[in-house]
């Protein structure tokens, strides 16, 4: 599969490389940062630590999208909807990992969906999306008394928050009580803030050092806790996912489908 690459000298991008690098029947077939970016003209393997791949970072996505099968995007929200409308132009599969997108965002994306493959998701990760089917589980197992607060910790350079998985959590607690995440979340505590409302799902983010992703759910009843975590220790765990992905993809028709699509979880 000839794979591209948005934001290729990002720490993801790098990640994507390396690993789609490893992978049989799998090329880097493309490369792309911003106009102006000093990256525009390098080699996408040298910059990875690959060595050369003769594939030089362009900032000409249209023209590339041509040529490729798919396009694995990590990126910023506003790239990756602008993205998402090429490569439907382009009918290639869309693997999008960013996070922190609008509502407005969303609605873009879908739109692209009806004529692209597109496969989003907050976090790629095995690890990850088997936590959020138990998580699914666990709140459907127990009622409101239990209060669910997810807790997350990334480092200092990230942007956004809660994070893309924290929100995929809260989700999969929301699918499992039978709720809507908007109506019940809770991202920040102030002042004299009352106490907590009852089926509240709260959010508190952590910044520090160079965490690649700590998450959290903890189900805190009267007199017991229940906490379910995991922790990212290398970002080649969201790359192989996201590769499989585009490899899933292929052939599957235009729809927006997620990670548990993908691992059938
Ligand atoms: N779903 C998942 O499993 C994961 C998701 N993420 C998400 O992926 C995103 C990127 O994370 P990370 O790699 O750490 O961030 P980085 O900032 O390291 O990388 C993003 C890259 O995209 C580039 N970029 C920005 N705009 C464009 C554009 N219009 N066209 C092409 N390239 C562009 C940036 O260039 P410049 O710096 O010049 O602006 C940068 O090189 C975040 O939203 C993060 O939350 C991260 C890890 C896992
Ligand atoms: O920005 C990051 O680094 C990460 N972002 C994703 C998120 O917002 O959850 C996934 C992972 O935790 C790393």
């Amino acid at each position: 599969m000839r794979l591209a690459i948005m934001g290729a000298a990002g720490r993801m991008g790098r990640a994507l490389i390396r690993t789609i690098h490893e992978t049989p029947n799998c090329d880097v077939s493309g490369a792309v940062e911003r106009a102006g970016s000093p990256f525009i003209g390098k080699d996408a393997g040298e910059v990875a630590g690959v060595g050369p791949l003769g594939v030089a970072i362009t900032s000409d996505a249209i023209s590339l999208f041509t040529h490729v099968d798919g396009v694995l995007d990590f990126t910023t929200p506003a790239a990756s909807v602008e993205t998402a409308g090429l490569a439907a132009q382009a009918r290639i599969v869309h693997v999008i990992g960013t996070t922190g997108f609008s509502p407005d965002d969303e609605a873009k994306i879908e739109a692209a969906a009806r004529h692209a493959t597109i496969i989003k998701s907050g976090n790629m990760s095995l690890g990850v999306n088997l936590l959020a089917a138990l998580v699914e589980k666990a709140a459907a197992a127990l009622d409101e008394r239990f209060d669910i607060e997810i807790i997350e910790m990334h480092h200092k350079h990230k942007v956004d928050a809660p994070s893309g998985t924290a929100l995929l959590l809260g989700e999969a607690a929301a699918d499992g009580r039978h709720i809507q995440l908007a109506d019940h979340k809770i991202t920040a505590r102030e002042g004299h803030t009352g106490e907590r409302p009852l089926g509240a799902i709260g959010f508190a983010a952590l910044r520090g050092g160079s965490v690649v992703g700590d998450h959290s759910v903890i189900f805190a009843g009267a007199g017991e806790r229940i906490e379910l975590s995991h922790r990212a220790e290398d970002r080649q765990i969201f790359a192989r996912g996201a590769v499989a992905a585009a490899l899933w993809g292929q052939g599957k028709g235009p729809g927006l489908f997620s990670m548990r699509n993908v691992l059938g979880l």
